[in-house]
């Protein structure tokens, strides 16, 4: 029973409910921390924003904006803002307690935290959307902070929205405060290596895995689903270990080439036409025939739910690389699981991005920045290191993927938590 936030009453695939459901799986591995278990179930703080901007033509036009601080017992709240249409504060919930636990599975110091305006970014011009940014982020100044929160990209933002998001805080307070968001663009205390941090920790996770099931990359056929900062970064680097590309969906559409598809003309058209849909080299497919296309490897990099209990009997591929955010319902991640097919979590998987955020945010308070290779190999260490001890803990319990990082993530929530006990 959770009667916080009674108005939500989540369905069991829905982001909330799929969280909801991961705790309940991993509460009987935390042994007398699981007393604690109920601190996972519940944000710890929500704040609706209405933020309202004056259009081009001059009509005012109001939007619905969210920060969900789910866990600060580690840290400030850490994770990213999204614009989308379909945002809502269960999915914002959702997201924020996925950060809690990516955090503590890299063992970042930081709890979790998302944030998120219902809108279609596409729709905005480039002034309404510097209008919005900077009246969503002064409505969010009352929780963010270097030390409060540290909002960063998520779907639909990127390094110029961050850029805006620093400028209005650092204009609120009255001073520049770099460290209060993270992916910002690099000569304004951005980190180099962030934009396709989220890919490479993708790559990393994913030839690890790859390694452990005697699966060879070279040749290896990969499909991807969302072909943005993340789909497209993580494709790059298994192109040059040697696999295929065979199937890209977007928004735009979905194509398919058995052969593998030449990344540099495919990455040129998405930037021309803004999605994959209209590559040439490449067939047309119907969206749905994406889910059956005989590959290896899978890379859902777009939204939540993507993965139903109907694809998952389907999926023709050995391992999937979960580079969205809960990308599966918990119904369909037990197919896989009794299908042999690994599942490498989100909550690991995509972890590359907030990991080399922190590398930004320790940048910014030394004031001293360091280069590409460092920060790459700091982060490829991180990422093996967090899967080798995620891997042990799925081995000794015989427990997927996804219950071993949310057991090795909990009890270290959990820990701090009780260490820092309740309030009399
Ligand atoms: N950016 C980051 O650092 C991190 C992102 N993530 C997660 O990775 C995922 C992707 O984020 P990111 O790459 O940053 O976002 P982007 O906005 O850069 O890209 C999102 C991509 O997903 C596609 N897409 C959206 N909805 C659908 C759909 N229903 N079917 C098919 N494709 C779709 C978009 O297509 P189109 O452009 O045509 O709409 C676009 O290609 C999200 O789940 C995000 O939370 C996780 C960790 C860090
Ligand atoms: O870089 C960050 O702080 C967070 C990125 C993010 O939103 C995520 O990992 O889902």
């Amino acid at each position: 029973m959770h009667d916080t936030l009674s108005f939500i009453t989540p369905d069991p695939h829905s982001a909330w409910g799929t969280y909801l459901s991961q705790v309940d799986r991993v509460l009987p591995y935390l042994g007398p921390l699981a007393r604690w278990g109920e601190t996972l179930k519940r944000p710890k703080r929500a704040l609706i924003v209405d933020v309202p901007i004056e259009m081009d033509d001059g009509t005012v036009r109001h939007f619905e904006g969210y920060r969900v601080q789910h866990n600060l017992s580690r840290g400030p709240g850490k994770g990213g803002v999204r614009y989308h249409p379909a945002v809502t504060l269960e999915e914002v919930m959702a997201l924020s307690a996925w950060m809690t636990v990516k955090n503590a599975a890299v063992n970042l110091p930081y709890g979790g935290a998302k944030g998120g305006i219902r809108v279609d970014p596409r729709q905005l011009s480039h002034k309404e959307l510097e209008r919005m940014t900077r009246r969503y982020t002064s409505e969010i100044g009352l929780v963010i902070g270097p030390q409060q929160d540290i909002p960063a990209p998520d779907v639909g933002t990127n390094p110029q929205v961050m850029a805006w998001m620093m400028d209005t805080y650092s204009m609120n307070v009255g001073g520049t405060a770099t460290g209060v968001v993270t992916g910002k663009p690099v000569h304004l205390g951005g980190s180099l290596g962030r934009v396709k941090a989220t890919g490479r920790g993708v790559f990393v996770t994913g030839r690890e895995a790859a390694r452990r099931i005697h699966l060879n990359l070279d040749g290896a056929r990969v499909a991807v689903q969302g072909f943005g900062n993340v789909g497209s970064a993580a494709a790059e680097m298994f192109v040059g270990a040697g696999a295929k590309i065979v199937a890209v969906q977007d928004h735009t559409g979905t194509i398919a080439n058995p052969a593998g598809m030449d990344m540099g003309a495919l990455m040129e058209v998405v930037r021309r036409d803004g999605g994959a849909g209209a590559f040439t080299q490449a067939e047309r497919i119907d969206d749905e025939a994406f889910w059956d296309t005989d590959c290896d490897i899978l890379i859902p990099a777009a939204l939540e739910g993507q993965i139903t209990l109907a694809r998952a009997n389907r999926l023709k591929a050995r391992l999937v690389l979960e580079g969205a955010n809960g990308p599966t319902h918990p119904d369909a991640d037990d197919a896989l699981a009794e299908r042999g097919i690994l599942v490498v979590p989100d909550v690991i998987c995509n972890a590359g991005g907030v990991t080399v955020s922190y590398f930004e945010w320790v940048q910014d308070f030394s004031s001293f920045f360091w280069t590409e290779d460092e920060i790459n190999l700091r982060l490829d260490k991180i990422m093996v290191d967090a899967l080798r001890r995620i891997w042990d803990t799925a081995d000794r319990h015989k427990i997927t993927l996804r219950t071993a990082t949310f057991a090795v993530a909990c009890e270290r929530i959990l820990m701090a938590r009780q260490e820092r006990g309740l309030y009399p």
